[in-house]
């Protein structure tokens, strides 16, 4: 059944004042330590920095090994801030270095329930946003990979578009990549950029791999990972920058992590991404792509509203 349902007006893209900047995506590796994760994080962020990043963005589950076994125990609670390490570490970091930070993701403990939250920092230190992943990712592949991030996080029920001065940036955590609609909502309420904190894993990206071969989209560049072929979509579709930001692969624990922060431009092309290594990535972003490119394909325009508005398939699905 489809149902039409209208959709907010577009907001006007509006160009912020600083529209030329350098991002950094640190990609870390997490230990059983905490303190180490800490201290990754700290050191990651000072050489995005010294190399003139003024957005930094770190990876989904930076302080604490992504398995259920332990998202409990590192859990923080963000409004006691003597109790939380890693979210004043992040908050000092921005006001030292005077950068924004959107904060990967951290347990956090709220009021008896856990969340899987992004914190986004402005370069006085303050908390400007906080996003609580929307989808969890449970996944059950037989003789591979079977987990449930609901087994111990309630999942968040806000979209989270953030105003700071690198731009306008819509927040979404990995599993949040996978669902089109909520790009679509940030590019519609004018976001620049998204930034997708995430823990891809090898297990499911290799499975889409061939899924999309089969489907015959042959571009090997588009389709390596579930994670680029989604990154590439979500830019490409929305002519909007995406980034994201893994942990690396030596991160500890059974779930196998595919790495390749990246940064892709609106047109779909990729500017910068790295290896499966911990590493800092810096790349350029000049926001007036996102204007050259809507130019050159008006897809807003082009759109058919007329024929296509909404498509629910909660009824036809089970
Ligand atoms: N941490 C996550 O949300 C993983 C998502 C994932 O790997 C996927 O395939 O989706």
């Amino acid at each position: 059944m489809v149902v039409n349902t209208s959709f907010d007006a577009l907001s006007p893209l509006k160009l912020p004042t600083i529209s030329k900047f350098k991002i950094g995506l640190c990609q870390l590796s997490v230990a059983l330590d905490k303190n180490q994760n800490l201290m990754h994080a700290k050191n990651s962020i000072k050489v995005a920095a010294e190399q003139g990043a003024k957005l930094v963005v770190l990876p989904e589950m930076w302080n604490c090994p992504y398995s259920n076994d332990y998202f409990a125990k590192y859990a923080e609670d963000f409004d006691d801030k003597d109790a939380s390490p890693s979210f004043s570490l992040l908050s000092e970091a921005a006001s030292c270095h005077g950068i924004t930070i959107v904060g990967g993701s951290m347990p956090e403990r709220n009021n008896g329930q856990l969340y899987n939250t992004c914190c986004v920092f402005g370069p006085d230190g303050k908390l400007k946003a906080k996003h609580r992943k929307i989808h969890l990712f449970d996944t059950d592949i037989q003789g591979d990979i079977s987990f449930k991030e609901s087994d111990t996080f309630i999942a968040g029920d806000e979209p989270t578009i953030v105003e700071t001065e690198m731009g306008r940036i819509g927040v979404g955590i990995c599993h949040d990549m996978r669902f089109p609609e909520l790009a679509l909502l940030y590019r519609a309420k004018g976001a620049h950029m998204i930034c997708y904190p995430g823990a891809f894993n090898m297990s499911t990206g290799e499975l889409l791999w061939e899924l999309v071969q089969r489907a015959s989209l042959d571009n090997a560049a588009l389709v390596l990972t579930c994670h680029f072929y989604f990154q590439h979509f979500r830019a490409a579709d929305n002519q909007i920058f995406v980034a994201t930001c893994s942990p690396s692969r030596d991160s500890t624990g059974f779930y196998k992590i595919w790495g390749h922060s990246s940064l892709v431009a609106p047109s779909g092309e990729m500017i910068a991404t790295s290896g499966c290594e911990e590493t800092v990535v810096v790349a350029e972003i000049d926001y007036s792509a996102i204007e050259l490119q809507r130019h050159n394909i008006p897809l807003e325009r082009q759109r058919r509203r007329d024929v296509y508005e909404f498509i629910d398939i909660s009824e036809a699905e089970p």
